[in-house]
């Protein structure tokens, strides 16, 4: 059922200030079609106030917001073509499943019958048709998510916004519903944009993966194109298992899993004290601290990642001192950040 509507999001130039505060400082993105994006950052980057402008739930201070080929930035949010899905599920405690997701159709003066009959289609595509009748305190918080979802797609949205959606389930229902998530975009077929402060949740999901810091753009690419090639030691260290070594050209990452070691110096070598290690299963890792390495901080620390059986067959000690080295292709150059 993937609708022709165009429902990419273009944004240019975007700003929101509170007050002195700039939460988010000029931002151009695009978001093709159809796709799935997510806004990834640490606590406070604006990544938020930048799905709230999209929402209209907050005003743009700056900049426009394109959907489609209609501008919406100064639009009411109830006609924008959005919908939001919020961390908290927000549902009326006293209606039941069938009447919290019929509810927008209600308001709009819909026959009960045609409410009710496309409130059953979406619960039914959210696995929810045997809990027409419950409250949402009979639910867990799964079948709340899902029942948010399928309220918040009644009023047939061309982008759907995700607010931290997964971050109040247990692990193990996270990882469940985040396969859901991708599954229900791809049936659905049009843009969702979801906000994370996980890079696993957002590797996991997104076409297209946004970082951001402090209110700007780091960097914009597929999960593979961001963590296989971070643009600058904010990403490099953001997305993880990446260390940030210092070069005569600049600083560089290396992937941890690229991280060759061995007992004998040569002449590319690097010396390192092992530090610590930790078992994980199906790897190891290595702490490191570099010694003497020209250029890097005095508290500069690498990790190396090792395949538990090449481990096993030559273990390393704490105390030991690695000899360290990486392929010229393993190796990124870092920009600034921006
Ligand atoms: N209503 C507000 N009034 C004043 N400052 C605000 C308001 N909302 C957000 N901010 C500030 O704007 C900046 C960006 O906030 P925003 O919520 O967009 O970030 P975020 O990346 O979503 O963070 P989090 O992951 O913690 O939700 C922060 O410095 C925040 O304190």
């Amino acid at each position: 059922m993937k609708p022709a509507v165009d429902s990419s999001l273009v944004l240019t130039s975007l700003v929101k200030r509170y007050g002195n505060t700039v939460a988010v400082d000029g931002i151009d993105l695009t978001i093709p079609s159809g796709s799935y994006c997510c806004l990834l950052g640490p606590s406070g980057c604006g990544k938020t106030s930048t799905l709230r402008m999209i929402a209209g739930h907050e005003l743009a201070s700056d900049g426009q917001i394109l959907l489609g080929n209609k501008y919406i930035t100064y639009s009411a949010a109830a006609d924008r073509g959005t919908a939001m899905m919020f961390q908290s599920y927000a549902l009326f405690p006293h209606l039941s499943v069938l009447d919290n997701v019929a509810f927008s159709w209600k308001m709009r003066g819909k026959p009960v019958p045609e409410r009710q009959a496309r409130a059953k289609e979406l619960l039914a595509l959210v696995s929810m048709t045997p809990y027409l009748a419950r409250l949402p305190s009979e639910l867990s918080g799964g079948q709340q998510q899902r029942v948010a979802l399928a309220r918040a797609l009644m009023t047939e949205p061309r982008v759907l916004l995700l607010d931290e959606p997964l971050s109040a389930l247990d692990p193990f229902l996270r990882v469940q519903m985040r396969a859901e998530l991708k599954r229900w975009q791809q049936e659905l077929g049009f843009t969702f944009v979801h906000v994370t402060h996980s890079q696993e949740e957002a590797m996991a999901l997104a076409d297209q993966v946004v970082v951001m810091n402090h209110g700007r753009i780091e960097q914009t690419g597929s999960p593979r194109e961001v963590f296989n090639a971070p643009r600058s030691e904010f990403v490099a260290r953001f997305m993880g298992a990446h260390n940030v070594i210092a070069s005569e050209a600049g600083p560089i990452a290396v992937r941890a899993d690229r991280m060759q070691l061995t007992r004998s110096a040569s002449g590319t070598t690097r010396p390192a004290a092992v530090k610590a290690i930790e078992y994980q299963g199906t790897y190891v890792q290595l702490s490191l601290v570099p010694q003497g390495a020209q250029g890097e901080k005095a508290d500069a620390q690498w990790t190396a990642t090792l395949p538990d059986a090449e481990f096993d067959a030559a273990p390393w000690q704490p105390g030991d001192t690695a000899h360290v080295s990486w392929l010229p292709h393993a190796a990124h150059a870092l920009q600034p950040s921006a």
